[in-house]
């Protein structure tokens, strides 16, 4: 037997004996958990046996809810150590499936032998050997599998720099318990693996890749030195998956002081957030949390304002491309994005110290409590140097004392007089009750007529003047809107380098205010001027932020989270190729950079691109600018299609055709990609009653498998096995400012990519050299 065959069996067998201790672990686990659910049933259904309830005296009544304050914790405590053991199980049964996925023999300079290090998703420890046979990725000895080749090799332990020698490194695919492959590579990270794992079809989720993580996303990955870590790179090149496998790795290596609920994931769209949600569960981790800008800006505003989603914004500036006033437009958004902008914000709000505040009176049912003027007037009573916030807090309690002795007088008015005669009898008997346990009358007290008057009198008031209070305790006698629009007016003059025709854009927002709308691009600006005014809410809880396809954020929203998570270390992961949206400036992450010291900034920049075969990245490339230095993993695959169709009826043959074509050669996640929400809507309207398709036109539905019609802006972030894009002709992707749109929508395709159109071709398309694309239609298979 020759000796790999031999390798094989004794590698087999090795599996087959860490099945067998792992077998044991679980049956040791079912038995702790088996318990412990017989313990919980058993204190539920003991519950109110086991606790002493007496509610005679206030002791006594202590007494009772430390009882059941004891009870509940020890139900909670055993329900916490039952999840952590279901946890391990869960751990277990993913081990015993597929234990491990590498192996390195390391000899320490200091040893005469190799250790046997292998690597999987969690670490397994066998106490009768005192060996770990199982290392987790995250362990810092794991990193020497993922950063060397054979030979000499180091990683950074707790105690310093362990050097060595790399003897041998393997790599398998094991599931179901049997070793599906094996084999030994002398490079960092065999190809081999790789090819396989990226040549499988996309699934309608986004997979971990801890198996095949790259050296320079390892460092990604395990980046611990700086407070910022910006990520740079091309189409494809893994900066979601090395995202998610930091998070992973950050709750590994903090584990003590970390958890899952102190990482927040910025995403692009709420589509995003479902396509990525299987990756840390599938390596035992819990999820982070997830959210959008949008739905963070939605949370604060959108009781007082129809908001302007992104996706609605892009859809309205790709659609009046055309039109007067869509240069003047994007100057409006583009100020309103930048720094500039917030500056001249700040210097307003140093005005407003002084003068400008907009206050609303306080009026009840009609009647004046304090006039705006009053308000004003006491709010500038103040010394400059007592911050805004500070001062609302104090003018908001002056107001709510004039509230109190405002209701007092209330109580004989004629409106509560009627509403005493026309109490109805439950209320009145709720309302007897309510004051008889507070006031402790006895019946005959209250008989007393009038007495009873007054106090119901009270309560009537009281409960009608509440929502007042509130309104008063949320600050809303402050005008924000109205303050807004001065700002926007410049009447202070505090905005400097205003673009030319400001006023329209100024009159557009004053409308758009007094319809209580708001446009995507005042969205942020709104909430700032408003949180500075009222006092920024800030959320020292989350320690980790991370910021995904980062080049679609303004300066201005960059410098909005900073203020949010002042505590917080960034990762930011971005292509600048990808900017779609008007707002995003060429040197977006440079702004970035000023809001932390340089010296606690990394930048890391890559640049091999694993989505998309090599002729799919040979061929993207050249449709930007700058993509000379973009390299493809090396994957073979058909050339991309070119086609040109002489109408809109043969484009729609043609797609059907493409589609049934790929649908045979098993493709499953198949995209026609359209520019706009409007386009994917009328293509989608022609394809339905032909074909099984769906229209993914809306944030809120799910990624999931299948033919689907998508506007680019939703597509962003996701890939698909084979992609159409339905109209590249010259007037759809028409402008420069489109280049990165048409871009980032070719480089959604893994195995396969077709590009129609209809007239001329787009620009872009026109530079790409002649042997990277075909453009005669494939022949139909015999
Ligand atoms: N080291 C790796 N091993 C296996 N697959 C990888 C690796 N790196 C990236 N991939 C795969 O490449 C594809 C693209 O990865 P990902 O979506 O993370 O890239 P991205 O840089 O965020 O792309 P984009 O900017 O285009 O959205 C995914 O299918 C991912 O699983």
């Amino acid at each position: 037997m020759g000796t790999w065959e031999q390798e094989w069996i004794d590698e087999q067998r090795r599996v087959d004996q860490l099945s067998r201790k792992i077998d044991r672990k679980m049956k040791a686990i079912n038995k702790v958990l088996g318990g412990k659910k017989g313990e919980v049933v058993e204190i539920r259904k003991n519950f109110w046996e086991d606790v002493t309830v007496n509610f005679e005296d206030a002791a006594e009544a202590a007494e009772t809810a430390a009882s059941i304050r004891q009870q509940a914790e020890l139900l909670s405590e055993i329900e916490r150590s039952h999840q952590g053991a279901a946890q391990q199980m869960k751990t277990y049964v993913k081990l015993k499936n597929s234990p491990y996925f590498g192996r390195i023999d390391f000899k320490e300079e200091t040893e005469s032998d190799a250790d046997k290090i292998y690597l999987g998703i969690s670490s397994f420890y066998d106490e009768e050997t005192n060996d770990f046979l199982i290392y987790d990725w995250r362990a810092p000895i794991s990193s020497l599998y993922y950063d060397h080749g054979l030979g000499t090799a180091s990683y950074t332990a707790p105690g310093g720099e362990v050097s060595g020698e790399m003897e041998l490194k393997r790599q398998y695919i094991i599931r179901g318990g049997k070793i599906k492959s094996m084999f030994d590579t002398g490079v960092t990270i065999g190809d081999e693996l790789l090819q396989e794992v990226l040549g499988n079809e996309a699934n309608a989720q986004m997979k971990s890749i801890v198996a095949t993580i790259q050296k320079e996303q390892n460092e990604i990955i395990r980046s611990t030195r700086g407070d910022l870590l910006v990520v740079q790179g091309a189409a494809g090149c893994g900066k979601t998956s090395a995202a998610l496998q930091r998070v992973a790795y950050l709750l590994y290596k903090y584990r003590e002081t970390l958890n899952a609920s102190e990482i927040l994931l910025f995403s692009p769209n709420a589509m995003f957030n479902t396509y990525v949600a299987n990756v840390l569960p599938e390596l035992g981790e819990e999820n982070m949390e997830q959210t959008t800008f949008q739905a963070y800006i939605e949370h604060h505003l959108g009781q007082d304002f129809a908001i302007e989603t992104p996706l609605e914004q892009m859809e309205h500036m790709l659609s009046s491309q055309h039109e007067d006033g869509y240069e003047k437009e994007l100057a409006g958004v583009r100020y309103k994005a930048s720094l500039t902008f917030l500056e001249g914000i700040e210097r307003y709000l140093g005005n407003l110290k002084e003068s400008g505040m907009v206050f609303r009176g306080v009026h009840f049912r009609g009647k004046p409590i304090l006039s705006a003027k009053q308000i004003t007037e006491y709010f500038y009573s103040f010394e400059d140097s007592i911050s805004i916030p500070n001062r609302l807090k104090t003018v908001s309690e002056w107001i709510l004392k004039n509230v109190r002795e405002f209701e007092k007088k209330e109580r004989n008015a004629d409106w509560v007089k009627e509403q005493l005669h026309y109490l109805d009898e439950s209320v009145y008997t709720k309302l007897y009750n309510r004051l008889r346990k507070k006031k402790q009358y006895s019946n005959d007290t209250f008989n007393d007529l009038k007495r009873e008057e007054e106090e119901l009198s009270a309560v009537i008031v009281h409960k009608a003047i509440k929502p007042l209070r509130n309104k008063i305790q949320k600050l809303q006698f402050v005008n924000v809107k109205a303050i807004y629009s001065n700002l926007i007016r410049n009447e202070h003059d505090c905005l400097k380098e205003l673009p030319q025709d400001w006023e329209s854009i100024a009159n557009q927002t004053k409308i758009d205010l007094s319809e209580s709308r708001l446009s995507n691009s005042d969205a942020t600006p709104y909430l700032f001027l408003k949180e500075r005014i009222e006092g920024f809410q800030t959320n020292t809880m989350v320690k980790h932020v991370f910021i995904d396809e980062a080049q679609d954020y303004s300066p201005f929203q960059f410098a909005f989270i900073k203020r949010i998570f002042p505590r917080a270390k960034w990762t930011v992961l971005g292509d600048l190729n990808q900017s779609i949206y008007v707002h995003s400036p060429e040197n977006a992450f440079d702004h970035l950079r000023t809001l932390f010291s340089s010296d606690r900034t990394e930048k890391v920049h890559l640049s091999r691109s694993y989505r998309s075969t090599r002729q799919i990245v040979e061929f993207t490339k050249q449709l930007l600018k700058n993509g000379g230095s973009i390299v493809p993993f090396n994957r073979d695959g058909q050339l991309p299609g070119v086609r040109k169709l002489s109408s809109r009826y043969q484009l729609h043959e043609e797609i059907l055709d493409k589609v049934a074509a790929y649908e045979r050669e098993g493709h499953q996640n198949i995209a026609v990609i359209c520019k706009t929400v409007k386009e994917s809507q009328d293509v989608y309207s022609v394809l339905k009653g032909r074909m099984k398709v769906k229209l993914m036109a809306e944030e809120t539905v799910a990624y999931e498998k299948g033919v689907v019609v998508i506007p680019s802006y939703l597509a962003k972030g996701i890939e698909f096995d084979a992609v159409i894009i339905y109209d590249a002709s010259n007037e759809i992707y028409s402008k420069e400012s489109d280049r990165k749109l048409f871009y980032t929508v070719c480089t959604r395709a893994m195995h396969e990519l077709q590009i129609f159109y209809v007239g001329e071709p787009c620009d872009f398309l026109t530079n790409v050299s002649a042997g990277s694309f075909q453009n005669e239609k494939a022949p139909a298979p015999q």
